[in-house]
């Protein structure tokens, strides 16, 4: 199954409501500092709105979750890599997304047979703190070509007009959070999004 190249991260079941009906069909859930409890049925709702829809949900770092209730995509950065139990999430059949900044943690995703690898802050982003340096397009053509056929997300600091430039070095898809939710009308800029990538 090919994933679609348009690939936002939203941190609400609400942001899905509204989103999913414009017609996409990857979509991250990224819940911070909510328990266990409190997530489960909040993926269970992102579960039947993906299905309703047709979409691909990924549940971010909460492997237990996604593994309790049958999800089929997890993302895991390094620092989750630490603590996840990759054999039980592998036994629950999980496609896993892993995030890369530089060889050493690409050489650690690619041991663990990724279903796919993402590449970031390819541009600068105001979403959080890193302490990378954006990495520019060139090195997305290098995890590529080191990569081969492992679908290459792109993220950070992407807008729609950097959508063709980054597919254009090696991206399979491109990823995004903050140019739709702090966006002043966000469905707009889905629709924006949704013929930028297709
Ligand atoms: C598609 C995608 N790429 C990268 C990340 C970042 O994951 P991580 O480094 O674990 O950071 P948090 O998102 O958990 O803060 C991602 N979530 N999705
Ligand atoms: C969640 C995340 N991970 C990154 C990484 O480089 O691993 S960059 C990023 C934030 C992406 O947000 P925006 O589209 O607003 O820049
Ligand atoms: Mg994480």
């Amino acid at each position: 199954m090919s994933l679609d190249r348009f690939y936002p991260i939203f941190d609400s079941v609400d942001w899905l409501e509204r989103m999913l009906p414009l017609g996409v069909k990857l979509v991250q859930l990224r819940i911070k500092d909510v328990g266990e409890t409190e997530l489960r049925p909040i993926v269970a709702q992102a579960q039947a709105l993906c299905r309703r829809h047709g979409a691909v949900l990924v549940v971010n770092d909460h492997w237990r979750v996604a593994i309790d209730s049958g999800c089929d995509w997890l993302h895991l950065g390094q620092e989750d890599l630490d603590i996840a139990d990759l054999p039980a999430i592998r036994r629950a059949g999980l496609k896993l997304g892993i995030s890369t900044h530089d060889h050493a943690e690409l050489d650690r995703a690619l041991a663990l047979s990724p279903d796919y690898v993402a590449l970031g802050p390819v541009w600068p982003t105001i979403l959080k703190q890193m302490k990378w340096h954006q990495q520019g397009l060139e090195r997305v053509t290098e995890w590529k070509r080191l990569i081969g056929d492992l679908p290459l997300v792109a993220i950070g600091g992407l807008r729609p007009e950097r959508a063709a430039p980054a597919f254009e070095a090696g991206a399979d898809i491109v990823s995004v959070v903050t140019d739709i939710t702090l966006n002043d009308t966000p469905e707009d800029r889905v629709r924006h999004w949704i013929e930028a990538t297709r």
